[in-house]
């Protein structure tokens, strides 16, 4: 297996308005936060990793396999968005159980799996519940105990904790730390909080304005003052 996660060259994206440019080489294992300003093009970067975006030109490789031509669902990452990542219908077995098969096809050995993986995530007992009954913080361990039984290597957390209060927040951080560890997978996180970086992360990756202008490990990245875009992502003017 290869020892890089992932490596984007010169891929490019164009919009009507913006045309953004990505290059960049991760690492396998590590928690990357991925930070920027708004509209700087962190999700376009996660579009174009999980395939939901087709880049203009460039080349999209995970853990040395040309992404070209492969569907989101074919390639070997998970995403948990912000906010709507269940499906409101279904309960919370079966939410979880879609992470190992789509069709819902579960005998008792994918079941007992479900329920390690919801026992892992503090919500034994879960399994039942419709996502509406749940509060944001379960809704979302329920969408981290569906990415661990999917056993994807690269993991895509966009804001995953942005809709929870501090005290939650600091509790997911601790669960995907805990799982990181467990699994040795890859994360890349977005995040809009100092907090989260200097808590969760190895490294930072950083945008502005369509291009990722930082790859920096954690200690460099919160002693850099020469970037006026990072500066105010850490609070430094
Ligand atoms: N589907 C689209 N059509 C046209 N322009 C788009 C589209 N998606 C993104 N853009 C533009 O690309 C740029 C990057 O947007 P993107 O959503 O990736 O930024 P972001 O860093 O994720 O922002 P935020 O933190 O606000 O979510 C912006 O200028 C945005 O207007």
């Amino acid at each position: 297996m290869s020892s890089t996660a992932l490596s984007l060259k010169g891929v490019e994206v164009r919009f009507e308005t913006a045309t953004l440019l990505f290059d960049c080489e991760v690492p396998a294992g590590r928690i990357v936060a991925v930070a920027g300003a708004s509209g700087s093009g962190k999700s376009t970067l996660f579009n174009v990793i999980a395939g939901f975006e087709q880049p203009e030109r460039g080349d999209v490789r995970i853990l040395g396999e040309d992404m070209a031509g492969r569907l989101p669902g074919e390639r070997p990452v998970s995403v948990i968005f912000q906010e709507h990542n269940l499906f409101a219908h279904l309960d919370v077995a079966a939410n979880v159980g879609l992470g190992i098969s789509p069709a819902l096809r579960l005998g008792p050995a994918e079941r007992a799996q479900v329920e390690a993986a919801l026992a892992r995530v503090g919500l034994a007992g879960f399994g039942g519940r419709l996502p509406p009954t749940l509060s944001g913080g379960e809704r979302q361990r329920v969408a981290l105990a569906r990415a661990m039984v999917r056993h994807r290597p690269l993991l895509l957390l966009d804001e995953p904790f942005a809709a929870l209060d501090p005290g939650m927040r600091s509790e997911m951080r601790n669960l995907i730390g805990d799982l990181h560890e467990e699994e040795g997978n890859t994360i890349l996180m977005i995040t809009h909080y100092p907090d989260d970086v200097k808590l969760l992360a190895d490294s930072v990756l950083f945008l502005d304005q369509g291009r990722i202008v930082a790859h920096d490990d954690i200690a460099h990245f919160l002693e850099r003052r020469d970037l006026a875009a990072i500066n105010r992502f850490l609070g430094n003017e």
